[in-house]
């Protein structure tokens, strides 16, 4: 069985992962989060995982399988991580009756060949019509907080939601059937 390295500060990618049948190792990536304005989102989840996974690859000094991935909330504009709390209410208030997607880069990296694979995953999720109060009392709980969009669907957050189209683990940040067929397809392994 090869080492299995998760390259995320992220819990709930940890979350995740430990619930299938692999041991692996977390080693968070210390690289800036850059977003150019004029890039496509799939472009910046996809470049911003690989740089995490690269990260990781070029720092250890052992055969491993390095995993990583990248999310953004996406409406007409990439919605990363908010800043504060105002910035939170600007961006549910943004996200409220209508549809977005929540992508995920994803980047696989196995350091003893040198093989590297970068996919994403989408999924569509419609936000009930939120009033400020709503949204005002979703922020005091504090989950906004370090997640893409403001909004966390596997907490509290999941009172915003009218429906989802596409995998869920996507939304929480780790989609979990894709990173089974990319192993399975490139690097002849399984998670279950
Ligand atoms: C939309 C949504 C996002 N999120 C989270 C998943 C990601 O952790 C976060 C997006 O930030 P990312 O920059 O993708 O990841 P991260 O900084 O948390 O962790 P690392 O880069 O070390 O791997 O938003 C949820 O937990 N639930 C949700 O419903």
């Amino acid at each position: 069985m090869k080492n299995i390295i998760l390259a995320s500060s992220s819990p709930r990618r940890k979350e995740l992962l430990k619930r299938y049948n692999l041991d692996f190792e977390i080693i968070a990536s210390q690289i800036e989060e850059r977003v150019l304005p004029y890039e496509e989102p799939v472009q910046v989840v996809m470049t911003l995982a690989f740089q995490k996974a690269d990260d990781i690859a070029k720092r250890i000094n052992k055969d491993a399988i390095v995993i990583a991935a990248d999310t953004v909330v996406y409406l007409d504009s990439i919605l990363g991580k908010p800043k504060d709390e105002e910035d939170a209410f600007h961006m549910l208030g943004s996200l409220s009756g209508k549809e977005h997607l929540v992508i995920t880069g994803l980047a696989l990296i196995d350091t003893s060949i040198g093989k590297k694979i970068v996919d994403y995953e989408t999924t569509k999720v419609k936000f009930r019509e939120l009033t400020p109060e709503k949204i005002r009392s979703y922020i005091s709980t504090g989950e906004y907080k370090d997640k893409a969009g403001a909004y966390g669907i596997q907490g509290y957050g999941d009172i915003l939601v009218e429906y989802i189209i596409g995998p869920y683990s996507n939304v929480v940040g780790l989609p979990i059937a894709k990173l089974d067929k990319l192993l399975e397809k490139h690097f002849c392994m399984k998670i279950l």
